[in-house]
């Protein structure tokens, strides 16, 4: 085994889902820990991976080792398999807040640390990932690396102080995005548009929007501009928006997203 994974629920199972997809690493080289049998079967079933119950096996088996657990589990995680570490495991941590001193410290050796911070949008292949590392880690760890968060999207190499607005900007903003577009599709209910069809046309409004971005490098003003005829439609949607405060409770929410990940 080469990769393993200790806990496998959605964010886990996302970045395995890329890197099967994309042949980084076949299904006999990855290792999954679950806390039960029934979370093993459902690894082996959605995944076909080699699943285990006990965490030191992942660590055993595997010199990449991503902990995949919510943030409160960390530390009791590191507990149960530091005495398996070695020099040559690259030990991932993908938790708000989990800093590379702090999880150094907990792994209580000099060890190779590497910080990600994906998102959701992985599992389809569209994610974006925020990757920093410590100074062990080289660069020929930093390709293996890169080649695994690609095959579920984009990287971008940050340094570790921007890894608290990465969570906020990527991290978390897809529960943003899927709450906006929950309105937008209840709006269109309202409207007499069928459920099914509202979720169709908002999805597919904010992903048409985000590759327009992208794929022209225009300013999103701009871009909003080009929508807006004089004494039209969506000007007039803008100025309800502005009006609610749209901006500014986006603005609070990632500050507050990445305040919280600070103290974490
Ligand atoms: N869900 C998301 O959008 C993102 C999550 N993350 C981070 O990824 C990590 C995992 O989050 P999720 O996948 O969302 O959580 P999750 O709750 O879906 O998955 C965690 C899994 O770990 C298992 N687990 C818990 N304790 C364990 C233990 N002691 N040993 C082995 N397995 C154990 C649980 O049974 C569960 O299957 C967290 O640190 C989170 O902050 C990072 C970026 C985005
Ligand atoms: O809230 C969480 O725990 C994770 C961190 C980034 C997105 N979700």
């Amino acid at each position: 085994m080469k990769i393993g994974f200790i806990g496998c629920g959605n964010m886990g199972s996302a970045m395995i889902g890329g890197i099967l997809k994309n042949g980084v690493f076949e299904k006999n080289e990855i290792i999954v820990s679950n806390l039960t049998e029934e979370g093993s079967r459902r690894s082996q079933e959605k995944l076909g991976v080699v699943t285990t119950l006990d965490n030191c096996e992942v660590v055993k088996n595997a010199n990449i080792v991503i902990l995949a657990v919510k943030p409160q589990f960390y530390e009791e995680v590191i507990g149960e398999i530091k005495n398996f570490l070695t020099p040559q495991h690259m030990i991932v941590g993908i938790a708000p807040g989990k800093t590379l001193a702090w999880l150094e410290e907990k792994c209580e050796q000099p060890l190779k640390v590497v910080r990600l911070m994906p998102n959701t949008p992985a599992q389809v292949g569209a994610g974006m990932t925020g990757a920093c590392v410590n100074d062990r880690v080289t660069e020929e760890d930093l390709d293996q690396i890169l080649a695994i968060t690609n095959s579920f999207g984009r990287t971008e190499v940050v340094p570790e102080r921007l890894m608290d607005a990465v969570s906020a900007v990527s991290g978390c903003s897809p529960a943003y995005v899927f709450m906006f577009i929950e309105a937008m599709a209840d709006a269109a209910v309202a409207q007499g548009m069928p459920r099914k069809q509202a979720y169709q046309f908002a999805a597919q409004a904010v992903l048409g929007s985000a590759k327009l971005l992208l794929e022209t490098g225009m300013h999103p003003g701009e871009l909003k501009d080009m929508v807006c005829s004089p004494a039209g439609t969506t000007i007039e949607g803008v100025r309800i928006l502005e009006k609610n405060g749209f901006r500014s409770a986006v603005f609070e929410a990632l500050q507050g997203a990445a305040d919280k990940g600070k103290k974490m």
